[in-house]
């Protein structure tokens, strides 16, 4: 209950962020990104496909997807395992039961991938010691459990906590970055 009453106040707190403050974020975030080293170095970068009042990295994928090979989640009703498919152009993207752009399934099949040098991961929460908080389904703690890579949270500097509840299951990111923090753990 505890968990559930967290997870709706730190949603609440990124609703609230203004779109326009959030587009302007974002952006910067963006540019941030571009200058870690982890970034330049990675050939192979995971990405989430923003929903609701996330970071807005739909409009990052211009220019990853010039620079990088992008991999982006995929996942299946009733499935709590995340896969990650390469996606090759915007015009690939269609809404899924949640109205988050993934690829068709027969292309995320298809397109699987299994290694990536950078995760980039959204939360509603992160705190000082890289746990976050995501939306209960446990999909990025699995995820990271069978994953390699450099586990990058981005979010908002209000998303950045003290400390979020953490379970036996949870693996840090490696670190967290917003348009004021970059934060190695
Ligand atoms: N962009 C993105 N993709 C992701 C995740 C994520 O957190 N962000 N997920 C990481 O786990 C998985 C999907 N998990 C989800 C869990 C809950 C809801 C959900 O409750 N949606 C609400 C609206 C949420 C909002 O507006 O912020 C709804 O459907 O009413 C959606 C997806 C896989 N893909
Ligand atoms: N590695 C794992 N293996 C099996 N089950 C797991 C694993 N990680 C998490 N879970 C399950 O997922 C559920 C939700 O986990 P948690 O509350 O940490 O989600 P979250 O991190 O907020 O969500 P998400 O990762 O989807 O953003 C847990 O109750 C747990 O049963």
């Amino acid at each position: 209950m505890k968990k559930k009453c967290l997870r709706n106040n730190y949603k609440k707190i990124r609703d609230e962020i203004p779109e326009s403050t959030r587009k302007e974020k974002s952006r910067a975030i963006f540019s941030r990104l571009k200058s870690l080293d982890e970034y330049k170095e990675a050939k192979r970068i995971f990405l989430f496909v923003s929903m609701g009042s996330e970071v807005e990295t739909i409009h990052w994928l211009d220019d990853l997807l010039k620079e990088k090979e992008v991999l982006i989640p995929a996942t299946k009703k009733g499935d709590s395992e995340m896969k990650m498919a390469r996606l090759l152009s915007k015009d690939e993207l269609v809404e899924n039961y949640w109205g988050i752009l993934e690829l068709p399934e027969d292309l995320a099949q298809a397109r699987e991938e299994t290694v990536c040098d950078l995760i980039i991961t959204p939360g509603l929460a992160f705190d000082h010691s890289g746990y976050r908080m995501g939306y209960g389904g446990g999909f990025y703690d699995r995820f990271f459990s069978s994953h390699e890579g450099f586990r990058l949270g981005v979010g908002f500097h209000e998303q950045l906590v003290h400390e979020v509840p953490r379970n036996a299951y949870d693996l840090p990111v490696h670190a967290f970055l917003s348009e004021t923090d970059c934060l190695v753990f």
